[in-house]
């Protein structure tokens, strides 16, 4: 699991951009809004359309945290089968965190979780990777109501605390100028990846870190089972 260092070429006196670089993976059922989070993150608005991702979308953005300006690179994965198998192994490979999505108003894609979560441990090979999980399209449900759609509020509490997962509602779709709590949920991800101090690193040009074994209390807050 290692996070490189990019180095842009540098000539005479400019200086060289480092970024440490980190990939977050966003898996989930088809059509749950994985491109359409991943995009408001990006481009800071709900996209005026999407098409069902094939094989996967990259999109990157340079963040600021404190002081360290790093790399967030977004791996929008397919949610469809036949536009993923092909991949899988690719998605996981040196992946900082995982963003496991829901669709609060389909029960369906909330019943899939484990389905997911047995294709990560799979992949991931023992490591242990971050993992979050995002219940997405809350404009379509009444948040006051513990039951959004058939999906229980208390079903998923229970869900995310079993697996280990800080668990988020959002949506996507939230009208601009309210606040912006897809960012929030990414930046306080990108905050936490980014904190795991006792990354190993080596200095060389390319370098790379190395995610540690981290603590028991830090491994139950973040670890997926994966
Ligand atoms: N109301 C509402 N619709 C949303 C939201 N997020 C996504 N959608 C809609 O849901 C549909 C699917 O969104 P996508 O982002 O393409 O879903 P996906 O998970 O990337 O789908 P795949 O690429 O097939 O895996 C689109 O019609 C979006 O406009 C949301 O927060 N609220």
């Amino acid at each position: 699991m290692d996070a490189s260092l990019e180095l842009s070429t540098s000539t005479g006196n400019t200086s060289v951009p480092r970024y440490r670089i980190f990939k977050i993976v966003v898996i989930g059922d088809s059509g749950v809004g994985k491109t359409c989070l991943t995009y408001r993150f990006y481009a800071g608005r709900f996209p005026n359309k999407t098409e069902a991702t094939i094989g996967v979308d990259f999109r990157e953005r340079i963040l600021d945290i404190e002081g360290e300006k790093i790399k967030i690179q977004l791996w929008d994965t397919a949610g469809q089968e036949r536009f993923r198998k092909s991949m899988v192994q690719q998605y996981y490979r040196n992946v900082h965190a995982i963003i496991l999505v829901f669709d609060v108003s389909n029960p369906a894609s909330f019943r899939n979780l484990p389905l997911w979560l047995e294709e990560c441990r799979w992949n991931a090979q023992g490591q242990e990777v971050p993992c979050i999980l995002v219940g997405n399209k809350c404009d379509l449900v009444h948040q006051g109501s513990s039951v959004w759609a058939g999906v229980k509020g208390e079903q998923v509490r229970k869900f995310a605390e079993a697996h280990g997962m800080p668990f988020y509602l959002t949506s996507a779709k939230e009208p601009e100028g309210q606040r912006d709590h897809v960012g929030a949920i990414f930046m306080s991800l990108a905050y936490r990846i980014t904190r795991q101090r006792t990354f190993s690193y080596r200095s060389e040009a390319l370098g790379s870190f190395k995610l540690p074994s981290r603590n028991r209390k830090e491994k139950e807050k973040w670890a997926c089972n994966c």
